[in-house]
């Protein structure tokens, strides 16, 4: 085999050409390569001097979300963000698309307040009930920012382009004994989450004044009844508990250091239309409906689990209150300049009921049986009773609760049939 062996075959495709005529050939082909690299090469150096390379900030907030940034998204947050009138509230609600977090942004938004909501719509129970509630948030004119509380660049970002004057934070790693299953899950919301949220706010000029969720979980093993303020909390009985009470503790220090002018509500096992699925009357509901079997805690002497069910009106007023009555943060960009408000409220009933009582309830609501299995109390950071004493929020804020258990469950069983059901009232409010 000769050496042209390897030409092609097809003759149209390659010529043997003299040596002169080679070699022009070659240069010809030499420049056309050097013209197209020297047009590329000067391309390349017009675009690094006409864009200069991203701030940190900006690389990384392109990098950790494609879900946020650019003029349209700052619009869209400006225009939710800013009251209807001058005396109105700027808020950012964290958890906006959760139960409670729907509810008081729509309560503020519907007084004439700015409202921007942020939440990370996570998996902890079914999105799509989130993404319902963010449908209502958007009819009423809240825009939801699709974010986590974890994430410093966007906090930092949403403080740059509105200037909030308050922080409603309920955005958190919910339910009791989901706490077994996940710990890390708590650590990262309800403390890791909260630093930041609260870090960004101190750092922020003007600060805002934070409203945050605690919870009733707090008093733990107490006994003594009802539970005031006042009372010991010092042992929690699940770590959903804990990481509620270590946030009142962080936010003591973020109010002794820079000035943030904080309140805790600790919320009583809130209940109501548009609801948590991972609550008991709530699953309860779904289970009676399917004709299937309930398990009912008792204490260990077979006495009644109780709770001090409170309903969601009640909430998102008392919520309201706090946010009316905080006084300003007194600190700026991370100095303080004086001492600022710290608050811790019980939000609650103050009418203990017990579980049982709860099924007889949902029982004549629901026109059905339910199928009872009566267990004892396991030990997985449930306690057996909560009763909230509720005189310091009642003096200083003027919470009063007015939904009795009967009267709120009928509004929840209504919710739940139009909801389920995807009759009409499944967007009513
Ligand atoms: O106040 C709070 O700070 C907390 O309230 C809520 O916790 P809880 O009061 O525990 O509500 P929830 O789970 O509805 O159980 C209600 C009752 O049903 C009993 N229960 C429960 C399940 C079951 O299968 N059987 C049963 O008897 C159970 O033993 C209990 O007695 C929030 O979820 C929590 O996130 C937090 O906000």
């Amino acid at each position: 085999m000769s050496h042209l062996d390897d030409l092609p075959s097809t003759p149209g495709k390659y010529k043997v050409l003299p040596y002169g005529a080679l070699h022009n050939h070659r240069y010809l082909r030499l420049s056309k390569l050097t013209l197209w690299a020297s047009l590329f090469l000067a391309l390349f150096l017009f675009y690094l001097v006409l864009s200069p390379p991203p701030s940190p900030s900006r690389r990384s907030l392109n990098d950790s979300s494609a879900k946020y940034g650019g003029s349209h998204w700052e619009k869209q947050v400006r225009k939710s963000a800013r009251p209807r009138s001058s005396g109105g509230l700027t808020v950012l609600v964290t958890g906006a698309a959760g139960f409670v977090g729907t509810h008081v942004s729509i309560a503020l938004r519907r007084r004439g307040d700015g409202v921007l909501g942020l939440d990370n719509f996570n998996r902890y129970y079914d999105p799509k009930l989130k993404r319902a509630r963010q449908g209502l948030l958007e009819r009423s004119g809240v825009f939801v920012v699709e974010g986590d509380i974890n994430d410093a660049v966007l906090l930092r970002k949403l403080f740059d382009v509105v200037l909030f004057t308050h922080v409603m934070h309920l955005a958190a790693q919910a339910g009791v004994r989901y706490a077994m299953q996940n710990p890390g899950s708590y650590v990262n919301s309800n403390i890791a989450g909260f630093v930041n949220l609260l870090e960004v706010s101190k750092a922020a000029s003007p600060q805002p004044a934070v409203v945050w969720a605690s919870s009733s979980s707090v008093y733990g093993l107490n006994t003594k009844v009802p539970f005031s303020e006042k009372d010991r909390t010092d042992q929690p009985a699940s770590l959903y508990a804990a990481t509620k009470k270590a946030g009142e503790g962080i936010a003591h220090t973020y109010n002794h250091i820079y000035g943030l002018s904080l309140t805790g509500l600790r919320f009583f096992t809130v209940y109501g239309p548009w609801g948590r699925p991972d609550m008991a009357y709530f699953f309860f509901t779904k289970d009676i409906l399917k004709g299937k079997t309930i398990t009912v805690f008792e204490s260990p002497d077979k006495g009644s689990v109780a709770r001090d069910f409170t309903y969601i009106d009640d909430i998102v007023r008392g919520c309201l209150r706090a946010l009316d009555t905080a006084e300003k943060s007194t600190g700026s960009g991370g100095k303080k300049k004086g001492p600022a408000m710290f608050r811790i409220y019980n939000l609650g009933n103050t009418s203990p009921v017990p579980v049982s009582k709860l099924v007889t309830i949902l029982e004549k609501l629901l026109k059905m049986k339910a199928k009872r299995k009566i267990m004892p109390l396991p030990r997985n950071g449930d306690v057996e009773f909560t009763h909230a004493n509720i005189t310091l929020a009642q003096t200083e804020i003027g919470y009063k609760p007015e939904v009795d258990l009967e009267t709120g469950l009928k509004k929840f069983v209504k919710w739940y049939m139009g909801f389920h059901t995807g009759s009409k009232k499944k967007s009513s409010w």
